[in-house]
């Protein structure tokens, strides 16, 4: 067969068979966007192009493709020669209907391991990019091992090759597929409540909401992250589809029989259960595949607030034909599924470390405990397992029972900073990436060289739900102890809950830190606590429990929310109140860091200092308060909340105020 009539061909039988396949170009970057060019003129599709430039449209940056998801293609390349960002590749894949290829394109096949991967930015907090090796080491094993994959590289000879026919695949009618079937019968009958669907990529979660609209007898509303994912829906619900975006929904008094809720797991938590109680009844539809950092923890998590939650799941893929060879490929390369949690791990608990060398040596090891660490967190991405496999400092522990994972516990080296720039970092100046609790010990805690010590924080630990509350949790934690010899402290910080809050007081924990506000994802307050394991430790986690028990009054005012500590009511400035106003009035800590000090502040000042009066006692908005006072904008207030701290200061003992203004100032100079 003629060399351009080979694609044309497998691409026919891709289309009659309903699947997608990979194609891998390999090699110099121009090589392999010639290439490219080449093949999107030979095959006609609409090809979106995703790299970080698209040279032909339509195209996006990988961190755009967000925007687009919901949407189909037919055919894509994906640029991965400079970095790869595998959540972009996963989410990509999906959208790409029956007979597309994805054509992937890499640098050289066996330098690709040792090259600087600019994604790398965004899972290491190392100031330049470095190269990952474990998992482009296996990527490029099971993409090597496919044999499904095609893999074309530069200066080798190519051919297409000729496939082996499968049965033709029967498209989707338009009229409700069977799983649709069932699931609509028992929807269309439900009484009052919240249901949920969930499924992988394209298995026809939208057109099934779409199909329930347009059966009701009542009206619905529907809502998603972005109107431009729900062109499906749509299509399915007719002209009867009215969408509404969500804060807008929340924010007006509309009311429907049901509210439609497609990709509820990609919204806030606590703006998701506000929208699916003020309905009688609320559908959500959500992936349940790590890429959308989603996964099975919006089930745990979200879905476990509402007791009488009826779920539902869609199996056969509707997008293409079963046994898919590209979502096979994806699926395998990126651990995506996510069977868990289906077998519950049988017999005696053994504890072993490992290192991320054990991606080379033990695979399966680090496997088990990705997918055990990854299915019970909430917003677990593809980005997290790059961290796990590549970035540096990284530490595991693997609970094994038989030959499963009973449980699993990743740690991150932290701390270590310079004097200087521990003390630019406690006064505001500078707040370089990485070190979560390290550089937050220091920035929002009393001592300003807390982040020079050196603590390991738990980022992750799950135990498999069938073998919990044997113990396993607290035995890895105390095993991360011994295996952190020398370092000042263990850390975390989590999604405060008053259970998970019991688990880290019982493992020996101090709590040090609670969090501001409810975070957007999670819905709870971040709380940070630790476990000295030395005495530069146990002094650090003393002293900053001692300032979160003496800031928990005003805490709780602010937050309405009762902090979990014995709140120690000791009116007056002490020493670290003193330099932590110098702090906020000279340096540029931040207001809320420091709305414990500065109420001390204004019980004891006789100044009238309206504009942290405003804030902090009366609690008036930041926009009312630049209204009242006529500054303009936030920016401006925080400028005049810190001359009065200034003035307050320098009122009660000016030569004290001028000292710690001195010192505090020159803090700033780290580069
Ligand atoms: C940084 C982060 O990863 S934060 C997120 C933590 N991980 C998760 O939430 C994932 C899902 N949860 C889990 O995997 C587990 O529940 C874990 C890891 C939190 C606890 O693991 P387990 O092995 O069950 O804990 P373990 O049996 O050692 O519990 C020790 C003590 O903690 C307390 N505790 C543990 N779980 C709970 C709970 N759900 N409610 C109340 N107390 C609890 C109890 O006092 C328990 O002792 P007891 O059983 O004698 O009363
Ligand atoms: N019953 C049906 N008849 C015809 N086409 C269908 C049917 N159900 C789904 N489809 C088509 O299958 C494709 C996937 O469906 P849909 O978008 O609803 O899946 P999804 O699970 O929401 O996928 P994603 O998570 O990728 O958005 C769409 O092109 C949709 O039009």
């Amino acid at each position: 067969m003629a060399n351009n009539e080979a694609p044309l061909a497998l691409t026919a039988q891709m289309v009659r068979e309903g699947i997608r396949r990979l194609l891998v170009l390999s090699g110099e970057a121009a090589w392999c966007r010639t290439q490219a060019l080449r093949l999107r003129e030979q095959l006609p599709g609409d090809w979106l192009w995703v790299g970080q430039e698209a040279p032909v449209a339509p195209g996006c940056t990988p961190q755009a493709l967000q925007t687009l998801l919901g949407r189909e293609f037919h055919h894509a390349i994906f640029d991965a020669l400079t970095g790869f960002d595998a959540a972009a590749f996963a989410a990509l894949s999906g959208t790409l209907r029956a007979g597309s290829w994805l054509v992937l394109l890499t640098p050289d096949w066996h330098e690709w391991e040792q090259l600087p991967d600019a994604d790398s930015l965004r899972w290491s907090d190392t100031p330049q990019p470095i190269p990952g090796p474990n998992f482009i080491h296996r990527l490029k094993r099971i993409i090597g091992d496919d044999p499904e994959t095609l893999h074309r590289r530069q200066h080798q000879p190519f051919s297409w090759p000729t496939r082996s026919p499968r049965p033709d695949w029967r498209p989707a009618t338009g009229e409700p597929q069977p799983e649709q079937t069932t699931i609509l019968q028992q929807l269309e009958q439900m009484p009052p409540g919240v249901a949920a669907v969930t499924a992988a990529r394209g298995r026809g979660k939208s057109a099934l909401a779409g199909q329930l609209i347009s059966r009701i007898d009542g009206a619905a509303i529907v809502t998603a992250p972005a109107k431009a994912a729900t062109e499906v829906l749509a299509r399915f619900a007719g002209d009867r589809f009215r969408f509404i975006a969500p804060d807008a929904l929340l924010a007006g008094e509309e009311s429907a029989d049901w509210l439609i809720v497609d990709e509820a797991a990609a919204l806030p938590a606590p703006l998701l259960y506000r929208l699916a109680t003020r309905f009688p009844r609320t559908l959500l539809t959500t992936t349940v595949q790590g890429y959308e950092g989603t996964g099975r923890g919006f089930l745990l998590k979200f879905c476990a607030r509402f007791p009488q939650l009826r779920h539902f799941s869609l199996h056969r893929p509707v997008r293409w034909a079963a046994g898919c060879p590209l979502e096979k490929a994806i699926s395998d390369a990126l651990a995506l599924d996510d069977d868990t949690f289906a077998l519950a791990p049988q017999g005696e608990v053994t504890i072993a470390a490992f290192s991320q060398t054990a991606w080379r040596t033990l695979p399966e090891v680090p496997l088990a405990a990705w997918r055990l660490l990854s299915g019970a967190h909430y917003r677990t991405s593809p980005l997290d397992l790059r961290r796990m496999m590549d970035a540096p400092g990284q530490f595991f522990l693997q609970a094994a029972a038989g030959e499963r994972a009973a449980g699993a516990l990743w740690l991150v080296a932290e701390g270590g900073l310079s004097a200087p720039l521990s003390r630019a970092v406690w006064a505001g100046y500078r707040r370089p990436r990485g070190n979560l609790v390290a550089q937050s010990l220091a920035a929002h805690g009393g001592d300003p060289l807390a982040a020079t010590l050196t603590g390991r924080r738990i980022s992750r630990i799950a135990v498999h739900p069938a073998r919990q509350r044997e113990g396993t949790g607290r035995w890895l934690v105390a095993e991360a102890c011994l295996h952190a010899a020398g370092c000042d402290y263990l850390s975390v910080s989590f999604g405060y809950t008053p259970e998970l809050w019991r688990f880290w007081q019982r493992c020996g924990f101090t709590l040090v830190r609670m969090g501001n506000h409810r975070e957007a994802s999670s819905g709870c307050y971040t709380a940070m606590a630790l476990y000295p394991l030395s005495e530069a430790g146990a002094r650090l986690a003393q002293r900053e429990h001692r300032r979160l028990r003496r800031d928990a009054p005003v805490l709780a005012r602010w937050n309405g929310e009762a902090i979990p500590v014995e709140p120690l009511e000791e009116a007056g400035l002490d020493d670290e109140d003193w330099l932590a106003l110098a702090g906020f009035a000279f340096a540029h800590r931040p207001l809320l860091t420091s709305t414990g000090c500065l109420s001390r502040l204004l019980d004891g000042c006789p100044l009238v200092l309206p504009a942290l009066r405003g804030r902090l006692q009366e609690q008036v908005s930041e926009a009312r308060l630049c209204a009242a006072l006529q500054i303009a904008g936030r920016k401006a207030l925080l400028v005049v909340q810190r001359e009065e701290a200034a003035r307050a200061l320098l009122a009660l003992d000016p030569a004290r105020a001028q000292r710690l203004r001195e010192c505090v100032t020159q803090w700033q100079g780290v580069h």
